[in-house]
């Protein structure tokens, strides 16, 4: 009888999951996925996870920033939200990714970024990080989904697992129906098209739920 009220207890203790930490990384010259990854920091908050919102470093020169007042205003809107780390990778449990598309791929400062986290990966730091990724365009054609598969390619290289939305609730329908992740089409004035917070918001319950699993597991 012992054993089985043992191994009863053993089962209760796999379900009581630990916290999952949640970096939410963007990259933004105009605000839009700023927005995205505040609604998927709300989702990890929901999903109980501890989260932090962080940017990646701007590497374009003054002078082009500068020439681009709401590219300029946005940088010093956001100048308070702390910069990503490598810490901060080491930290996360879960990690959604937000940048722009840019001429249909990655915006280079992301993957810089990216770049930067060799010494992580050769280190097996990387290792089963749950990721997924959101974006922005102009246009609902051109490069959404490839700038999302573009993340995920250095993604497998990291030995990460990917934690794609699917089409597991409906709120990926309303946001345009991209199962690679969030994405959203922006107007002339920078102004979200679809309704995307909800399927930000369970893009990122999904990415944390996903990671409780696993570091339950672990
Ligand atoms: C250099 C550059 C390249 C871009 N390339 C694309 C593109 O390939 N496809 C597209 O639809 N929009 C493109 N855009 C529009 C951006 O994706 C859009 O402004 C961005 O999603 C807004 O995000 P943000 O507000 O977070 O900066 C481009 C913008 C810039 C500045």
């Amino acid at each position: 009888m012992n054993i089985f009220k043992n191994l009863f207890k053993k089962e209760s203790n796999q379900v009581t999951t630990p916290k999952v930490n949640l970096a939410v990384i963007y990259y933004s010259s105009n605000g839009t996925n700023y927005q995205l990854a505040q609604w998927a920091a709300e989702g990890g908050l929901q999903a109980e996870a501890n989260v932090k919102i962080l940017k990646v470093p701007e590497t374009a020169p003054q002078s082009v920033v500068d020439s681009s007042p709401s590219w300029k205003a946005h940088l010093e809107e956001t100048k308070d939200v702390p910069t990503v780390s490598l810490e901060d990778l080491e930290w996360a449990d879960a990690i959604i990714f937000s940048m722009p598309t840019r001429f249909g791929n990655l915006p280079a400062q992301m993957k810089q970024f990216i770049d930067t986290t060799g010494g992580l990966w050769a280190k097996g730091k990387t290792v089963n990080k749950v990721v997924s990724a959101m974006t922005s365009a102009q246009n609902p054609n051109a490069g959404q989904e490839q700038t999302i598969l573009q993340l995920y390619t250095s993604m497998y290289h990291w030995g990460a697992i990917v934690a794609t939305p699917g089409f597991t609730d409906p709120s990926v329908f309303v946001a345009g129906g991209n199962p690679y992740g969030t994405s959203v089409t922006v107007d002339q004035n920078g102004k979200i098209k679809e309704d995307a917070r909800d399927a930000a918001v369970h893009q990122a319950k999904r990415t944390v739920s996903v990671a409780k699993l696993i570091k339950a597991g672990n």
